[in-house]
């Protein structure tokens, strides 16, 4: 049986725009398995949704995207980024990648019960199972399937967007920001679901601001700046101390930890810097921040010339 994995490899992204383009993200590379839950961190704006849209095909007309990624399993392999859009809707989205997208709870259909909705996805996918068993996969309770999104908590609301994203039966899901403005006891929940998921040999790409939901539930941790994966590694290693300053800045930022912001702002994606984008915010900076550094490491990549040991 051939082994699901998701390949990506120097995806950019550059949307036009009036005065230029903007590079949202430039070169980012990133590997997914059976069983692996990634998690795709930064500050806001730095790319980490364009690169969830781009693999599924889903940015706006004035957006080019070039690299590769490529999406392996039993089904086939197939080149995301080169593939038509009617490859994408027959073939990949809802069947190979499901998507839970951000606030569920908002693009759940509001006078539909879950139950229609799940029917409805069901055999739009003509998937092989019951409303009860899709429900099941993502412990949405039965009792509650003849309820409307307005009847639901906000985690069962998250848990009905799970169960539609899998109804297909995806290899990937892809999950951006899926805990945004759920209290604690549900983020846990909710990142557990993933886990539940990944350990049953799905894998599972999360975008998130919370590095503390991150850190429950992902085997990696995948730093974006201005673009560009700046820290990718185990998530051991990452909440042990991060190698690239930027991981460590944005760590040390939290509630829990010191506290302390990173002073300034990200670069403006329409007029980066030539070289190292953090370099102007960065403490440990020299000339050779000019260069752009390049991405070194097996198992745990960084990109700095002057990254930890
Ligand atoms: N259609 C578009 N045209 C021009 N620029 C765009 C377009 N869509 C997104 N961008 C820019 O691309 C950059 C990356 O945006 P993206 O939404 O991926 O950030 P993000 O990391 O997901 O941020 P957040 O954490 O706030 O969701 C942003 O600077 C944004 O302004
Ligand atoms: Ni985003």
């Amino acid at each position: 049986m051939v082994k699901s994995s998701l390949r990506v490899r120097g995806m950019s992204v550059r949307f036009k725009v009036p005065n230029g383009s903007v590079a949202a993200a430039s070169d980012v590379s990133l590997d997914l398995g059976e069983g692996e839950v990634l998690a795709l961190v930064g500050e806001s704006g730095c790319g980490k949704s364009v690169v969830a849209s781009g693999l599924l095909g889903l940015l706006p007309g004035n957006a080019r995207v070039s690299g590769a990624a490529v999406l392996r399993g039993p089904e086939g392999e197939v080149e995301l980024l080169g593939a038509s859009q009617q490859e994408l809707s027959t073939k990949v989205r809802g069947r190979r990648i499901g998507l839970v997208p951000q606030s569920a709870a908002t693009h759940l259909h509001p006078v539909r019960t879950i139950r229609a909705q799940l029917a409805e996805t069901i055999s739009e996918l003509g998937a092989e199972l019951d409303v009860a068993r899709a429900a099941a996969r993502a412990h949405f309770p039965a009792d509650h399937l003849d309820r409307y999104p307005h009847q639901l908590s906000g985690g069962l609301a998250q848990r009905a967007a799970i169960a539609l994203a899998l109804a297909g039966s995806a290899w990937l899901v892809l999950a951006d920001e899926p805990t945004t403005g759920l209290d604690r006891a549900l983020v846990h929940e909710i990142v557990d679901e993933f886990r539940r998921i990944a350990d049953q040999g799905h894998a599972v790409l999360m975008v998130t601001h919370d590095l503390a939901a991150a850190e429950r539930v992902a085997d990696r941790v995948a730093v974006m700046y201005a673009g560009r994966i700046v820290e990718d590694s185990p998530a051991k290693a990452f909440y042990g101390g991060p190698a690239h300053p930027y991981a460590r800045g944005l760590l040390n930022a939290l509630p829990e930890r010191e506290f302390r912001p990173i002073p300034g702002v990200p670069p403006q994606l329409s007029e980066l810097p030539a070289g190292c984008a953090f370099q102007p915010r960065c403490v440990l900076a020299t000339d050779l921040c000019t260069q752009l550094p390049e991405p070194t490491g097996e198992d745990h990549i960084v990109a700095c010339h002057h990254a930890h040991a």
